[in-house]
């Protein structure tokens, strides 16, 4: 024998209240979608029919129910039976399954989410095909009764919600006003709360994008980019957020389907790199989740981030060549997206090339002035080896680029790709050092007889001292990483690169019986290293030389560790002691 489910009601509110929606404010959604789609509904039988969507909260003398009256389709008898208080029924679909053309509705489920702040629902409801005023009641237990009525009511619907004891406040004025006005402002049809009218005819950001974008946003939006995608009905505008968004900001975008709001955090609608943007689209078919608070992450929803993305992008272009100076600042502003989207599209690659300060020991500046300049972008793919090895290469008249932030190295790679080899090169810190001078052979020696007097110093230090001989002369010591694998990479790569004269300078500095993990380059030029050179006291040549150590380390800005701390505190102390007369 066949039986039917059975459906507890209680539980299934439970679900929806629990699990669906995030909140029982959607109630307010819902009830206006239906609304205006029993509207769209009778303007398709009838397009000169009223419509107009009355909303009368709590507060405004119903006596302590909040009613929503709308010129729409009406429901029969028989729809009261079917479509009310059937669940998952709804007139929105048609025979094949498919969301009707023009609804918002669609599951069937939406008009029980007025249980989650009332107890009771009453309905009162005339069709537009005929037949007697119907009266429908339900409580949330899954109880209903129907009625037919005998007295004259216009076409249309009025639903009144008896609220929960603990809800009333859903229900009142204020709430309802803001509830609607967030929903439905821009709803075709007129709908008023306490008589107030809240919905406008024309798309707000259509007259003026920037004030409404700075009114949804917050503040005063950098520019914004009208959009359109018409395979899915959808306009609206792309604001480009001023400075201070970090790119790892979730995207929120405001969205809305046929003119109803889903939400104004909503995810997936651009490709990653435009975390700068924030979109306020409409879509006429676009799919929402049955929340209705997200976007159903679909074939469809993919093709549009793309084609907003291509937007975006062309607007980026054309700005770069109509307003330079605008380009500047944006890319300035949001550098880090530009740059992730330069490694995968070659037009934002020149323009980051263009207009894209990097550090350089020439101060900051663009890739393409750094290149005509040096013929070559010779980079450094680490911020602090960078650092170290600026003020030797610029002293020595090399042209070094910091390559060392997010999608640097990717960028020079492509570039490479694109403009052959020549454009851009990885520099090792053996190449920089290389470049630096022999010092003058009495000099060296005479130092080189001091070290030794240091070698406990270096050791602990895992350290190798090596005398060199350039500017700036006020710097008295480097301190470069020496991973023996990392080394003779270095030369072996740098050796292929350059010419035989240079791979044999290279080769001398790589000495095969010391594995120290570091270099001490000792500036045989500066004061301190010439006197350290003359010292004959081996407690002092020990100090000096795990002061230089310590002050290398600083100026590297390598992290500290206990040790070095140990060190920095010792040669101070030290050093502070001699200073007023501890060994005197
Ligand atoms: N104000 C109304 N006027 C006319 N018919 C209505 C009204 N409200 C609801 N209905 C009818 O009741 C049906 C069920 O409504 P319900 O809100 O539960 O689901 P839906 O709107 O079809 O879909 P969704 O769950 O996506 O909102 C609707 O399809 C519609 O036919």
């Amino acid at each position: 024998m066949a039986h039917t489910f059975g459906v507890d009601l209680r539980g299934i509110i439970d679900l929806l209240s629990h699990h669906l929606y995030s909140s029982p404010r959607v109630y307010a959604r819902e009830l206006l979608q239906n609304a205006v789609d029993a509207i769209t509904a009778r303007r398709a039988l009838h397009p000169d029919a009223p419509g107009e969507v009355v909303i009368e909260p709590i507060d405004s003398g119903t006596g302590g129910t909040l009613r929503i009256t709308d010129t729409g389709i009406g429901l029969t008898e028989r729809e009261v039976h079917d479509l009310l208080s059937t669940l998952g029924r709804t007139s929105k679909r048609d025979e094949l399954g498919f969301a009707r053309q023009g609804f918002l509705g669609q599951f069937g489920v939406g008009l029980l989410s007025a249980f989650l702040v009332a107890e009771r629902i009453r309905l009162v409801s005339r069709s537009a095909k005929g037949g007697p005023a119907v009266r429908w009641t339900a409580d949330s237990a899954g109880n209903y009764e129907v009625e037919t009525l005998d007295e004259e009511v216009a076409v249309g619907t009025t639903l009144e919600l008896v609220p929960h004891r603990d809800s009333e406040h859903w229900l009142e004025r204020e709430v309802v006003r803001a509830l609607v006005a967030e929903y439905g402002e821009l709803l075709p049809y007129r709908v008023t709360v306490a008589g107030e009218v809240l919905t406008s005819e024309a798309l707000p950001w259509l007259d003026d994008p920037l004030g409404y974008g700075a009114r949804v946003l917050g503040v005063q939006p950098f520019d914004a980019i009208p959009v359109e995608v018409p395979t899915v009905g959808l306009t609206g505008v792309a604001y480009v957020l001023p400075r201070g968004v970090h790119p790892g900001a979730r995207q929120s975008h405001r969205v809305y389907l046929k003119r109803m709001l889903v939400g104004d955090s909503i995810e997936g609608l651009l490709p990653e790199w435009a975390y700068f943007i924030r979109c306020v689209v409409d879509s006429s078919s676009l799919r929402p989740t049955a929340s209705r608070e997200s976007l159903y992450q679909d074939e469809t929803l993919l093709a549009v981030r793309e084609e907003l993305g291509r937007q975006v992008r062309d607007w980026l272009v054309r700005l770069d060549a109509t307003d330079p100076d605008r380009t500047a600042a944006l890319l300035d502003a949001h550098h880090l997206g530009i740059k992730s989207l330069a490694r995968v599209d070659d037009e934002m690659l020149r323009l980051v090339e263009r207009w894209l300060p990097f550090e350089t020991t020439d101060g900051a500046q663009s890739l393409r002035l750094f290149k005509r300049k040096h013929g070559t972008i010779s980079f450094v793919p680490d911020v602090d080896e960078f650092r170290q090895l600026a003020p030797v290469a610029h002293a020595q008249g090399m042209g070094l680029l910091n390559a060392g932030y997010a999608y640097d190295v990717e960028i020079m790679d492509r570039l490479v790709a694109l403009d052959g080899p020549a454009a851009a090169r990885r520099v090792a810190p053996g190449e920089v050092l290389a470049a630096l001078g022999d010092p003058e052979p009495e000099v060296e020696r005479a130092l080189r007889d001091r070290l030794a007097l240091a070698k406990d110093v270096l050791e602990r230090h895992d350290c190798e001292a090596v005398p060199r001989d350039f500017d700036p002369g006020s710097l008295p010591a480097l301190l470069v990483t020496n991973v023996e694998g990392e080394r003779k990479r270095d030369v072996e790569q740098a050796g292929e690169q350059a010419d035989p004269l240079w791979a044999e300078l290279l080769g001398s500095l790589v000495s095969a019986e010391s594995d120290a993990s570091q270099r001490l380059v000792l500036n045989c030029r500066n004061p301190l290293v010439r006197r350290l050179a003359g010292l004959h006291d081996s407690a002092l040549v020990e100090l000096t030389v795990e002061s230089l150590y310590v002050h290398a380390l600083l100026q590297a800005r390598r992290p500290m560790r206990p040790k070095d701390t140990a060190a920095l505190n010792r040669s101070f102390l030290e050093l502070l002691d001699r200073a007023v007369g501890g060994h005197a």
